[in-house]
C-alpha cells in the first residue's frame, strides 16, 4: 500500500483556483520533493495532506485512508521551526508526547537518546534563543520524528540557514532518514537541493499549480554533492527552470 495517494486533487479558494489536477504518490521509505514558484499552493497541499483542510476535490489517502478519515498524527514541520521560546529543547521535544499522552515516565528515554543522535547533547535545557539556526532545525526536526508517523512532512526546513549550514543539514538529514526508514515529503525552492536529496521529484507550476514534471533522480546512494555538477543533473535542472519560470 501507498503510503500517500493523491488522484485529480483541485482546491479553490472561493475564486481562486489553486491547485489543479494533482496527482502524486510515495512508496514507503521514498524521500519525495516538491519544487515549485512561490504561492503555487504547496502549503495548501500539506494542510489538506495533515486534515487541517477538508473540504478539496479528489482523492488523498494516506495508508489508504482518505484523509478526511484518517485519525493518526501526521509528522510535519512548518517553514519556522516553531520551537516555543519560552521552553527548554528538552520541554519542546516532550511536546508531541504530552499531546499524545505518553506516560511521563517514557518521556527521557525517547528523547534523550534522540537528542544525542541529534547532536545536541548537553544543550537539552537551552532555550531557543541560546541555539544556532542549524541546531533549532535540528531540534524541531526532532520534535517533528517523536510523533509517531512513518510519513513526514517538511516544509522548507532549511530555508532560513546560510549555505554551508543548509548543506550539513541535508547531509545529516539524509543519513537520519536512512536510519529511521521514514517516508518523507519535503518542499524546497532549491532546485539543488531538491536533486540531492529525492528518490524522485515533482515540478509544480504558477497558480493553479500543476505537476508538471515528475523526475526520478537516479543516483547511488549515499549521494555524492558533485553529481550536482555532472551532466545529467545538469539536464534536470534546466527543465526545472523551464518550469519554473513558465
Ligand atoms: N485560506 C485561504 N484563503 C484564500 N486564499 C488562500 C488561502 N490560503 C492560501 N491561499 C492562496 O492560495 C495560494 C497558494 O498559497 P500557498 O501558501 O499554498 O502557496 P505556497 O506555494 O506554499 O507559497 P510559498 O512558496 O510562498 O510558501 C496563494 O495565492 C494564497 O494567497
Amino acid at each position: 500500500m501507498k503510503v500517500l495517494d493523491i488522484k485529480k486533487l483541485e482546491k479553490r479558494f472561493d475564486t481562486i483556483q489553486v491547485l489543479e489536477d494533482i496527482e502524486l504518490h510515495i512508496e514507503r521509505g521514498e524521500f519525495i520533493s516538491i519544487v515549485g514558484p512561490s504561492g503555487c499552493g504547496k502549503s495548501t497541499l500539506f494542510k489538506i495532506i495533515t486534515g487541517l483542510i477538508r473540504e478539496y476535490r479528489g482523492e488523498v489517502r494516506i495508508e489508504g485512508a482518505e484523509s478526511r478519515d484518517y485519525t493518526q498524527p501526521i509528522s510535519y514541520m512548518p517553514q519556522k521551526d516553531l520551537l516555543l521560546p519560552w521552553r527548554t529543547l528538552y520541554e519542546n521535544a516532550r511536546i508531541p508526547l504530552e499531546v499524545s499522552k505518553k506516560p511521563k515516565g517514557e518521556h527521557s528515554g525517547r528523547i534523550l537518546p534522540l537528542i544525542e543522535e541529534f547532536g545536541l547533547a548537553g544543550f537539552e535545557n537551552a532555550y531557543p534563543h541560546e541555539l544556532s539556526g542549524g541546531m533549532r532545525q535540528r531540534g524541531a526536526l526532532l520534535r517533528t520524528f517523536l510523533i509517531e508517523s512513518d510519513l513526514m512532512l517538511l516544509d522548507e526546513p532549511f530555508g532560513a540557514l546560510d549555505a554551508i549550514t543548509r548543506m550539513e543539514m541535508q547531509e545529516w538529514l539524509l543519513e537520519v532518514w536512512q536510519k529511521h526508514n521514514h517516508s518523507i515529503l519535503f518542499i524546497t525552492h532549491d532546485i539543488d537541493e531538491a536533486l540531492f536529496l529525492s528518490d524522485r521529484v515533482y515540478v509544480m507550476t504558477g497558480r493553479p499549480g500543476r505537476i508538471e514534471l515528475e523526475i526520478e533522480v537516479e543516483e547511488e546512494r549515499p549521494r555524492r554533492r558533485e553529481i550536482l555538477l555532472e551532466e545529467r543533473c545538469m539536464e534536470y535542472k534546466r527543465e526545472i527552470l523551464k518550469i519554473l519560470r513558465g
